[in-house]
């Protein structure tokens, strides 16, 4: 079979964002407003457990990688998350748990990972281990999502001091910071994985690995839905306070 040409394979990707996560129901009824507080808090604390593992993954990225141009620029992620002592940022992660203070989560409770459900668990840390296995170049495609990312962090910041005024606004900071960020982020992704998947097997994988990420997004609200919408969530019917198990290393 043909290959796309650079074009059609881009637009293949893009495509994609017809399955983006805010699309999800549970982000859809964030969106407009109809979450409650627990629910917006079991957001948060769960999201939590994404963005601490966010660095760690571009750090698996890196150990792959012998492109010293490529490290120079992808190592920017993990500084853009973890904040810098030179340049004395906080960053992303510190900006998220500023978001949970503002939605009235304890601090400690977070660092804890106290809420994270087991679903939302496995998702991210089936994105860490692909990083760790996979070749640079495909898990530069796999964060490709981040293309769809800005349309939803902006969503955030238009929505939610009108829907949700009881959070307190300095928490939206980290969706202001995750703009430029994105844009910046995708660009050298798109780059890497336009140039690496030519032919039409490849270019089909680098679709199918796009989709595993998808699948992992949505696979964190599905968890998220049963334990805050349905109040599903595991063990809940058996004991009063499940408690689920803390990272395996
Ligand atoms: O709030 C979101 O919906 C959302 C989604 C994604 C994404 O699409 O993976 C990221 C982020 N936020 C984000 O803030 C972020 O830093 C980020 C990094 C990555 C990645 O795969 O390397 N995705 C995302």
């Amino acid at each position: 079979m043909q290959a796309w040409t650079k074009e059609e394979f881009e637009q293949k990707l893009k495509d994609k964002g017809s399955l983006y996560h805010i699309h999800h129901p549970y982000h859809k009824m964030m969106h407009k407003g109809e979450c409650s507080v627990e629910q917006i808090r079991g957001w948060v604390a769960n999201r939590f457990y994404y963005q601490i593992n966010i660095p760690v993954k571009d750090a698996a990225i890196l150990a792959n990688c012998r492109d010293v141009k490529t490290r120079r620029m992808w190592i920017q992620r993990i500084v853009d998350h973890d904040g810098s002592i030179e340049d004395n940022t906080l960053g992303g992660i510190e900006a998220w748990l500023k978001l949970g203070e503002a939605v009235g989560l304890n601090r400690q409770d977070m660092l804890d990972e106290k809420y994270i459900l087991p679903g939302v668990r496995f998702a991210v840390d089936a994105y860490v281990n692909f990083a760790r296995r996979a070749s640079w170049q495909e898990a530069a495609c796999s964060s490709l999502t981040e293309m769809f990312a800005p349309e939803i962090h902006q969503s955030r910041l238009n929505t939610w001091p009108e829907n949700y005024p009881w959070i307190k606004s300095e928490g939206l900071s980290y969706f202001q910071m995750r703009l430029s960020q994105a844009r910046r982020d995708v660009n050298h992704g798109l780059a890497i994985t336009l140039a690496h998947f030519t032919t039409r097997e490849q270019q089909e994988h680098a679709l199918n690995i796009l989709q595993f990420k998808l699948d992992i997004l949505w696979s964190m609200l599905d968890a998220m839905t049963l334990a805050y919408q349905y109040e599903r969530a595991p063990y809940s019917q058996l004991i009063d306070a499940p408690v689920y198990h803390k990272g395996i290393f």
